[in-house]
């Protein structure tokens, strides 16, 4: 299985939108690619099922047939902490089935892009957290960095937590997420610091464009 883990320094920073710009990105250079988002918290009731917006986007920017729960196989009601989410909907996420459900969405892709919940640490049961899933997927992994005060050591501390399990770090993406500035010196201290190169800094937009977007993706740098 080939493919990226998107994990990101916070929850609401920009993994499904990068997600989907790698997704595009890739497509464009002629491979087959699929989204996985194995846990999702904060799903709607439809006439279908529970369906998350994430895991929604990430099929519409896949360019093979999917079918949602083999994109999406844990989807939650409750949009807090997955591991809380499953709890409270009587469930116990189990780690391998999540792992055997990538493979076989990977198997039938050149490349898959799986994006984790919240940031790296975040918890999936009792004993394991989504760098656990990173580990056992082994793909190299993206970080999506929101560019607010406190990213640098968001970053970084992620960085190493990335590092210590063994993992490649292939890259790290600064996005600004909210419309505030992003604040002097952020981009140019993590230049220097991450142990990964920025593979594109994506500016807060109103309504942003994949395709725009995926034209920054410096693809070559992995
Ligand atoms: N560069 C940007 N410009 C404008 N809006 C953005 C930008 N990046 C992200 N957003 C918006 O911010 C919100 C959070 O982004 P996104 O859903 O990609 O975050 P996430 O990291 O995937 O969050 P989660 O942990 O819930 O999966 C979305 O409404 C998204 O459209
Ligand atoms: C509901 C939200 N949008 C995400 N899907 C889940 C974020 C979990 C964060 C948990 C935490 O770190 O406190
Ligand atoms: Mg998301």
């Amino acid at each position: 299985m080939q493919g990226y883990f998107i994990t990101g320094t916070d929850t609401g920073v920009g993994k499904t939108l990068t997600s989907c710009v790698f997704l595009h990105a890739l497509a464009q250079q002629g491979l087959r690619v699929a989204g996985y988002k194995p846990v999702a918290s904060g799903c709607e009731q439809t006439a279908e099922g529970l369906r998350n917006e994430d895991a929604l986007a990430l099929i519409a920017h896949s360019n093979v047939p999917l079918d949602y729960a083999s994109v999406n196989p844990y989807a939650l009601a409750e949009p807090i902490a997955p591991h809380w989410a499953a709890r409270l909907a009587g469930k116990d996420i189990d780690l391998p089935f999540s792992l055997h459900q990538a493979q076989a969405l990977g198997d039938r892709v050149d490349r898959l892009i799986v994006e984790g919940a919240g940031g790296f640490l975040v918890p999936l049961n009792e004993r394991e957290s989504f760098a656990d899933l990173a580990e056992a997927l082994q793909l190299p992994v993206i970080l999506v960095v929101g560019l607010r005060l406190g990213a640098i050591n968001h970053a970084l501390l992620t960085a190493e937590a990335v590092l210590r399990r063994g993992l490649t770090l292939a890259g790290w993406v600064g996005n600004a997420a909210w419309p505030e500035p992003i604040p002097a010196g952020t981009i140019e201290t993590l230049e220097t610091r991450m142990p990964a190169p920025r593979l594109a800094t994506f500016s807060h937009q109103y309504d942003p464009d994949i395709s725009n977007l995926a034209e920054a993706l410096r693809l070559d740098m992995l």
